[in-house]
């Protein structure tokens, strides 16, 4: 980097922290430990932001903390009591996000409902996502794709036991995954949700983590990213995006049938462009850039959710007791109604220790620990406090599912705890603050019921089918619990377990 590029930098920055210093000062704000100059709080935060906030919390003590995120003012929320109150009494001025600019070029122009700031157009996309894409009634629309993908997750697994073979299940759980949401978002399979996936990764390493903009003010941020080519980087991928985007529009356009308007064989992309050419109502104002965002949304959810089997497998095999008890409930069920490969869905919601299994996952390994940040656009009294506009916010979703207050030995697998005991009524919907891995109230995450499907077919095809073993040298022991850095957390080490098959193959299970 050329020496003026970096002493307009840090001119920028000095000006931005001594301004942040000042008005930090002359208000009531909650507890903030020691900062750096220029950076701020930001080289506390390590590689895992959620752990590293939450021995800042129990240090300082009570729920929030305030601090200085490179240019960012930052809260940060981390018991159930403190997000109870933020989310119930000041939602609405915490709606917004922080302005990303990977977000506006990734995102067109932050018009996704996931990056869009609190306003009319964020309003209009999720009522969209919430009402036509991801309701009960299309979620279940989608239930033959989500046994077809399973059936083939569970062949997969047929094929390693046959051999002999682990299977590495990060990589064949976000297949299932990628594949699936890909079908559900564009109809297409195969070779187009590879494409996808590959895509989605590049993006995915641009869009999260900090970003120039964080640290700097924009015009020396701009430089930065001129410097070091992420600006480059980011109109490549984008533009790679919308000539992908783009063909699957023009190919959803030329298939369109006026019988099948409004029907249950939708894809997504049939259904926005069906809004979008309606005009009025809750397609008004829908733009083909705000089309693509939207599918870019739904696409992308695949990795947390893949990313929740992928947890589940690993609580199971580290909790042998639970992962037998799973099985017999899940066996009964297979025996009682004589089911296929895939046990039918309509039975899986009558599967009360799954269910309770898939929140203990949740409690203790929030996909995305940190949920996603939102922002201030007015001020706030939260316990106390003066909050100013403008104040980024981190709810931390991982310490709040570890709140002692809140949980009874909180570092323990047990979902027992959600069958007849103290939580059995609490749920992950957003109205529980303890247990919010999706977030609460207005930015709450839309997808929960069709994530949540994705799971349970798949949890149920690979546990019906097999018994799941560590390879062989591998002890309990040395499986590794943590998280891999980043906003959104899967194990440090990718999952890699051997399936002993119970029916012995593929052909076999179908016929009983
Ligand atoms: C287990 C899987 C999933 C987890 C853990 C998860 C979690 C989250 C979280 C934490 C948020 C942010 C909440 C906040 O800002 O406070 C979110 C937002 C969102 N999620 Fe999910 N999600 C999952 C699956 C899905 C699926 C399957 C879809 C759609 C197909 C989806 C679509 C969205 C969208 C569109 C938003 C943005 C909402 C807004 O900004 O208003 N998610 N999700």
């Amino acid at each position: 980097m050329s020496p003026y590029v970096l002493a307009a930098a840090t001119a920028g920055v000095v000006i931005v922290f001594l301004h942040a210093i000042k008005s930090h000062r002359s208000r009531k704000l909650p507890p903030s430990p020691w900062s750096l100059p220029l950076v701020g709080h930001l080289y506390r935060l390590g590689g895992l932001a959620h752990r590293s906030l939450h021995e800042l919390q129990t240090r300082y003590g009570g729920g929030l903390l305030f601090l200085q995120l490179g240019r960012r003012p930052t809260l940060v929320v981390s018991t159930a009591a403190a997000a109870a109150d933020l989310l119930k009494h000041h939602d609405l001025a915490f709606a917004s996000r922080p302005h990303s600019v990977a977000g506006d070029k990734l995102m067109y122009g932050c018009s996704s409902v996931s990056f869009a700031p609190y306003g009319d157009k964020w309003r209009r996309a999720k009522k969209i996502a919430v009402v036509h894409l991801l309701s009960q009634r299309r979620v279940e629309s989608f239930a033959a794709v989500r046994a077809a993908e399973a059936a083939a997750l569970v062949a997969l697994a047929h094929r390693a036991a046959a051999a002999g073979e682990a299977v590495d299940l990060r990589e064949s759980l976000y297949g299932y995954t990628n594949a699936l949401f890909t079908r559900a978002a564009t109809g297409a399979a195969g070779a187009t949700a590879e494409k996808l996936r590959q895509m989605m990764g590049n993006s995915v390493a641009l869009l999260v983590g900090f970003q120039p903009e964080d640290v700097l003010p924009d015009a020396p941020a701009r430089l930065v990213r001129w410097a070091t080519g992420l600006e480059k980087k980011l109109d490549h991928e984008a533009q790679a995006w919308d000539r992908f985007l783009s063909e699957l529009v023009a190919a959803h356009q030329e298939k369109k049938k006026p019988d099948r308007a409004g029907g249950d064989d939708e894809d997504f992309l049939d259904v926005l462009l069906r809004l979008k050419e309606e005009g009025g109502g809750d397609g008004q104002g829908l733009t083909e850039g705000g089309i693509k965002a939207i599918i870019k949304d739904m696409i992308a959810s695949a990795i947390e959710t893949s990313y929740t089997l992928e947890w589940t497998m690993a609580e199971l095999v580290a909790n042998p007791r639970v992962m037998t008890k799973l099985q017999d409930e899940i066996a009964r069920a297979a025996a009682d109604y004589r089911q296929p490969v895939i046990i039918s869905e309509s039975h899986l919601n009558k599967m009360g220790y799954l269910k309770a299994v898939l929140k203990e996952v949740l409690r203790l390994h929030p996909p995305a620990p940190l949920l996603v940040p939102h922002e201030s656009t007015a001020p706030a009294a939260v316990q106390g406090y003066e909050i100013p506009a403008g104040t980024a916010l981190f709810i931390n979703a991982w310490a709040i599912g570890r709140d002692p207050v809140a949980w009874d030995v909180p570092g323990e697998f047990r979902p027992e705890r959600f069958v007849g005991g103290g939580a059995a009524t609490v749920d992950f919907k957003g109205t529980d603050y303890q247990l919010i891995p999706f977030g609460a109230g207005r930015r709450i995450c839309p997808g929960i019921s069709f994530a949540m499907s994705a799971v349970e077919v798949a949890l149920v095809g690979l546990l019906q089918h097999f018994d799941w073993e560590l390879p062989a040298g591998m002890r309990l022991a040395d499986l590794d619990m943590g998280e891999a850095p980043g906003l959104v957390a899967p194990l440090r080490v990718p999952l890699v377990l051997v399936p002993k098959s119970k029916t012995t193959t593929l052909a076999e299970a179908q016929l009983q």
